[in-house]
């Protein structure tokens, strides 16, 4: 587990401005899925912890562009290996990036959300920004990734807060 003393702090830094331990760059800097990643070290879930139709904070509006002023489905979760909350997230789905063909990315329930952005057609993280700071439930600091995806000429957010469950799993 890298060095945490690092001053916990609320703002999204885009990811190629921070120099990250390598371990934490590893998971961070990851191109694909990161549900296909976690599957590999043992069984899997996604335990939805809070569904509603909100405005996007001031931030995410801005990490969005345009689309992020009007409502958004927001979605938070908590991803569990063995057991274990390894990850909690929170994705911003506007509502206008779940119509027509994308309309599943609205109804995923327990299934990942990662199935459908990484099913064809698949989706592109075309920006990634980095913080340390609390996860959606308060738990931390801990290293977080906020990617925004474009699925269907589509954007929508998936931030992802790395637990310490996960590098204690890892290193086992
Ligand atoms: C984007 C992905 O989907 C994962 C699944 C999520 C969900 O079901 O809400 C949220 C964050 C992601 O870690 C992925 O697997 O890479």
């Amino acid at each position: 587990m890298p060095d945490t003393a690092l001053r916990a702090d609320t703002r999204w830094r885009a990811q190629e401005r921070l120099v990250l331990p390598p371990l934490i760059r590893d998971w961070l800097a990851d191109p694909g899925s990161l549900t296909a990643r976690l599957r590999r070290h043992g069984p899997f879930r996604v335990a939805p912890r809070h569904g509603a139709i909100e405005r996007p904070t001031l931030e995410e509006q801005a990490q969005l562009g345009r689309i992020g002023r009007r409502y958004a489905l927001i979605r938070e979760v908590t991803l569990y290996v063995h057991e274990q909350p390894v990850v909690e997230a929170r994705s911003v789905l506007p509502l206008a990036s779940l119509a027509n063909a994308n309309r599943s990315l609205g109804h995923m329930g327990s299934r990942s959300l990662g199935s459908e952005l990484y099913r064809r057609p698949l989706a592109h993280r075309d920006q990634v920004w980095v913080r340390f700071g609390l996860s959606p439930s308060g738990q931390g600091p801990c290293w977080g990734r906020q990617s925004r995806f474009v699925k269907r000429g589509r954007p929508l957010l998936v931030a992802e807060h790395f637990l310490p469950a996960l590098w204690e799993l890892i290193r086992d």
